[in-house]
């Protein structure tokens, strides 16, 4: 065996630590070349792991450095996200490359704070990103960025997306005042949102994500056959109830072909601030269970914590005051599975098998 292909198994053996799959099946590895003793190695991921990147580099080096022959490794380790499906009448979208809900059977668990710090952690793991509020019950955006009183400004036929902390805002919450709540009908709130997405400029983003209205009914129906989601990101507390209707959404989502990312799990225990005593008052593993149920995976767990509540009412996430904290690793190790989970299913998309009839 040549050095470069030595090189080439030894890379393609290595283990990515978010999927769990070699660099040969992910087909990630891009090129290979050798002078003399240096070998120069281009790895190209399609989600964005930079908080991984480093392990990553460490397992390469590790293998390739116990070959014969090989004294320097030069290594770069890109991310390249996959453009998924889009329709064809929103030509806004065109340089958005993935759209993914996050839903709720159940209102109150927490979606909303959890698609603010994901779209943070997605950003804290190198990727452009932008929010559209669809939540036409609470529109909770625009107070999770501290925004609340900006509103975003027209450009001839368009909308330009207000930008906080680096991440393109849009929400139905623009659109009316605190005093003056709207009351939405299901039309009139599945037209006003499709308005809404049609008509913002949201430029150049790796992930868009939709925080949902809590609940399958209707109008959650309507928004998820409507917006080209190549996702679902599913919120629940792990009390029964609540997973009752994390199944109804996942079911939702099944229905309408949209593939279930994975479950996140919020407020899964208590942490006592006084003595640090933890308590899984809702009880213990539910997300766990229903991810096992319809073969996903749970992405992570947050505990009922002051301190999220805290930032969420002030508009300043964890992943704002600190993208290092121990809550902001939780919330970036959800983003890296999530948008290794589109990736997965990129990749598995490539693979199927085309069957093709013919005529005779
Ligand atoms: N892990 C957590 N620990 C403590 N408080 C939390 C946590 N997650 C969310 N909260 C708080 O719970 C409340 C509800 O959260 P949020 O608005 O995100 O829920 P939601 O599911 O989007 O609600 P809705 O159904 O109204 O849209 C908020 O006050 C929020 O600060």
């Amino acid at each position: 065996m040549s050095v470069e292909q030595s090189v080439i198994s030894a890379v393609e053996s290595v283990i990515e630590p978010v999927t769990q799959k070699s660099l040969a099946q992910l087909n990630a590895l891009t090129s290979v070349s050798i002078d003399q003793s240096k070998a120069s190695v281009v790895i190209t991921l399609g989600f964005v792991g930079e908080g991984i990147k480093q392990a990553l580099s460490q397992a390469v080096w590790d293998k390739v450095s116990a070959l014969d022959g090989i004294s320097e490794i030069q290594l770069d380790i890109d991310t390249v996200v996959p453009t998924g499906q889009h329709v064809a009448e929103l030509p806004h979208l065109a340089e958005v490359k993935q759209v993914i809900a996050v839903a709720s059977g159940k209102g109150g668990v927490g979606k909303s704070t959890t698609t603010a710090n994901l779209a943070l952690a997605l950003q804290a793991e190198g990727a452009k990103v932008g929010i559209l509020d669809a939540d036409i019950y609470g529109p909770s955006q625009p107070q999770l960025f501290a925004v609340s009183d900006t509103r975003p400004t027209a450009q001839s036929n368009t909308i330009l997306p207000i930008e906080s902390n680096g991440i393109k805002l849009m929400s139905m919450g623009f659109l009316v005042t605190e005093k003056t709540p709207m009351v939405w009908r299901g039309p009139m709130a599945s037209g006003a949102f499709m308005q809404i997405l049609g008509q913002t400029q949201w430029g150049e983003l790796d992930y868009l994500i939709v925080d949902m209205p809590p609940g399958t009914g209707d109008i959650q129906l309507t928004l998820s056959q409507k917006v080209p989601l190549a996702g679902a990101v599913i919120v629940t507390t792990p009390q029964d109830i609540a997973l009752l209707d994390a199944k109804k959404g996942i079911e939702m989502f099944t229905k309408v072909n949209v593939p279930i990312l994975g479950v996140v799990e919020n407020m899964s225990t208590h942490i006592c601030s006084n003595c640090g005593h933890e308590e899984p008052i809702f009880g213990v593993g539910g997300g766990e269970r229903i991810s096992e149920q319809y073969n996903t995976q749970l992405l992570g767990s947050l505990p009922l914590s002051l301190s999220i509540r805290e930032d969420a009412d002030s508009g300043k996430s964890p992943l704002i005051k600190d993208v290092d904290s121990e809550i902001s690793q939780k919330y970036r190790q959800i983003a890296q599975k999530a948008s290794a989970q589109l990736w997965l299913n990129t990749l598995d998309a490539a693979q199927s098998p085309v069957i093709e009839f013919s005529d005779d």
